[in-house]
């Protein structure tokens, strides 16, 4: 029987939660492609995250966002990371239904540490920490919303974190332990 094109998982989460690390690591060690939804917006228009942002505004980069996302979850089978906002549609929350959808956690000091530099205009300037902490507590229901598993990265090697989520997809149990985690 033919079965449709589907991500092995898509990874959701909070900005810095290490959604494009970890997915690119994951992928490779499940030996399939790796996606990042980002890097597929601004191949598709042809300019930078910032510069969508900039020109066309947040509403316009969502509106891509969503229609990018769409047609990856259709079409694409390897691990697929969303960037930390594709969540906020709730269109996209409900076309990622019945998916292995892996919710990448982190608190909000570790978070904005890693967020830090170019390349993610909505912390740009300002309170970081303060913008930060509105995100997560506008998003932290959507993740759950669609999270099929919830993985920590905090103070967590990449390499364990990816053990872990191989081990929950595999397994077939969301909560399962990483044995690398029980000593
Ligand atoms: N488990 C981890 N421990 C420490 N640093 C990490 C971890 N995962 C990712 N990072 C670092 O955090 C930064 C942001 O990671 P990134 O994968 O771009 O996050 P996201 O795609 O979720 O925004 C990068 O510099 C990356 O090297
Ligand atoms: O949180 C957000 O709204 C955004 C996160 C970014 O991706 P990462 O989560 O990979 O940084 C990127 O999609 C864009 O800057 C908007
Ligand atoms: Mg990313």
């Amino acid at each position: 029987m033919n079965h449709p094109a589907r991500p092995v998982a898509v990874l959701v989460g909070p900005p810095g939660a290490g959604k494009t690390t970890i997915g690119r690591k994951l992928a490779r060690r499940l030996d399939v492609p790796f996606r990042d939804a980002d890097q597929m917006i601004e191949e598709a228009e042809g300019r930078s995250i910032p510069e969508i942002f900039a020109d066309a505004g947040e509403p316009a980069f969502r509106a891509i966002e969503e229609r990018v996302v769409a047609e990856a979850l259709e079409t694409f089978s390897g691990v697929l990371s969303l960037g930390g906002g594709a969540v906020l549609s709730a269109t996209t929350r409900a076309r990622l239904r019945g998916h292995r959808v892996i919710h990448l956690t982190i608190g909000v000091a570790e978070g904005v540490r890693r967020s830090r530099g170019a390349g993610r205009p909505l912390l740009a300037g300002g309170d970081v920490t303060a913008r930060y902490q509105a995100l997560l507590t506008e998003r932290a229901p959507l993740y759950r919303e669609v999270a099929w598993s919830t993985v920590s990265t905090e103070r967590r090697s990449s390499g364990k974190v990816v053990t872990e989520i191989v081990d929950r997809l595999e397994s077939g149990d969301p909560h399962a332990r990483s044995t690398a985690d029980r000593s």
